[in-house]
């Protein structure tokens, strides 16, 4: 092969760029780097199973009795035979409260308004023992790390912060309020407890902000394309969800285009799988640079990039898709001419959810190929866009 693919650059100028430089969604141009597809998923609370937030009832369950026989079996712990009775209260409510929430979790599992308001009931029903043990030394310190550690590795960094927040206030409100008794029973032990409370929880955050960066590497490399940083097909699906939805409630259409590269394993088997990179890198860029913010783009496969456009029409679906003929037409050269057939449709029309609407939109452009053999966009109905 002359040249090879080394000496060859499909378009002139184009430099060896790294994939996330390409190719994102057009909204990430215009709100910049950060605003990458994968990042605004994990910006949200993490999505916690039912299955794992039980495990963490049955620990508030377990915590709960276990405070009601510390205050009431063996010797007593309490300040007063007031202070008894109104801890044993706040057991009763506490346990109450956590049905409460365990029955919502079981219902909805997701819900960040309850897992907050049962974050702070249990960073109240600690500071409710600590307050009312006689002991310094208070063994419900130890489940204010308990909810800090908890939250955190459930739900990231934020919760982790709030929950650790929470604790630092309530706690030294406890302090205040019995700092004549701790003033008089303060010990040396007493002194180095709270200072290795202190430091695992510093140390225990550090260690989750590097959990929470490769948690965030890990999402956005299942939700994109290593190669052209689009969304890939997982990320698409997820993104494309809402639209969906929003369709049911009675919002405009939402147009879906299925472009096939033509003869891309020509370029491949000519100069190279490199090569056929960069063209790959090239056409997504194209794409990209092209449609508007609100749209999604993917590469769905090897040489195959959806569009999904949402409240536009049939019509203007067709306006775009001759737009984004013309520009990877453009983006070829004098060696390699790049083309696209485009298969078109648009939900509800054709599908109320994104697979059907894909089955046909593939379909369309596959019959687009057997009758034109490139460069050819269809609509689902058969009619040629000219
Ligand atoms: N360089 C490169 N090639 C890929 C990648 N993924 C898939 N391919 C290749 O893309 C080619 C797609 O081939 P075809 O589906 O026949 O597409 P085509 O040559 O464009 O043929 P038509 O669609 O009929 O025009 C295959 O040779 C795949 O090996 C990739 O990530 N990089």
């Amino acid at each position: 092969m002359a040249g090879g693919w080394r000496d060859w650059r499909p378009f002139p100028g184009a430099a060896r760029e790294a994939p996330e430089r390409f190719g994102r969604r057009a909204s990430d141009r215009r709100h910049g780097d950060r605003r990458t597809a994968g990042r605004r998923r994990t910006d949200r609370s993490r999505v916690v199973g039912w299955e794992e937030q039980r495990a963490q009832f049955v620990t508030r369950y377990l915590f709960g009795t276990l405070g009601l026989a510390y205050f009431n079996w063996g010797e007593p712990v309490a300040r007063s035979l007031a202070y008894l009775y109104a801890i044993n209260v706040v057991h009763v409510v506490y346990l109450a409260l956590t049905t409460v929430y365990l029955v919502h979790a079981w219902r909805h599992s997701q819900s960040e308004m309850r897992r907050r308001l049962a974050m702070w009931t249990d960073l109240a029903g600690v500071s409710a023992a600590v307050l009312a043990d006689a002991n310094v030394m208070s063994p419900a310190y130890l489940v204010y790390l308990v909810i800090i550690l908890g939250n955190g590795m459930r739900y990231g960094l934020r919760a982790f912060a709030e929950a650790a927040l929470g604790s630092f206030l309530l706690a030294l409100l406890v302090l205040v309020v019995r700092f004549p008794d701790y003033l008089q029973s303060l010990s040396v032990v007493s002194v180095f407890f709270m200072l290795f409370v202190a430091i695992i929880v510093l140390y225990s955050y550090s260690l989750m902000v590097n959990i929470e960066r490769a948690h965030r590497t890990l999402e956005a490399a299942s939700r994109n394309d290593a190669l052209t940083g689009l969304l890939n097909r997982r990320g698409l699906t997820e993104h494309a969800e809402g639209l969906f939805k929003s369709l049911a409630r009675g919002q405009g259409p939402v147009a879906v285009l299925f472009a096939d590269v033509d003869g891309f394993k020509a370029v491949n088997d000519a100069y190279g799988h490199d090569a056929g990179d960069e063209v790959l890198k090239r056409v997504a860029h194209a794409i990209t640079a092209t449609v508007r913010a609100s749209d999604l783009v993917s590469r769905f496969g090897g040489d195959e990039f959806v569009v999904i456009m949402p409240e536009t029409n049939l019509d203007q679906a067709a306006v775009v898709a001759k737009r984004l003929q013309a520009v990877v037409m453009a983006a070829g050269d004098g060696r390699v001419s790049l083309s696209l057939t485009i298969g078109m449709g648009v939900a509800p029309d054709h599908g109320v959810d994104l697979d059907s609407v894909i089955k046909c939109v593939d379909a369309a452009m596959y019959e687009g190929k057997l009758a034109c053999g490139k460069a050819v966009i269809r609509r689902v109905d058969g009619v040629a866009v000219a």
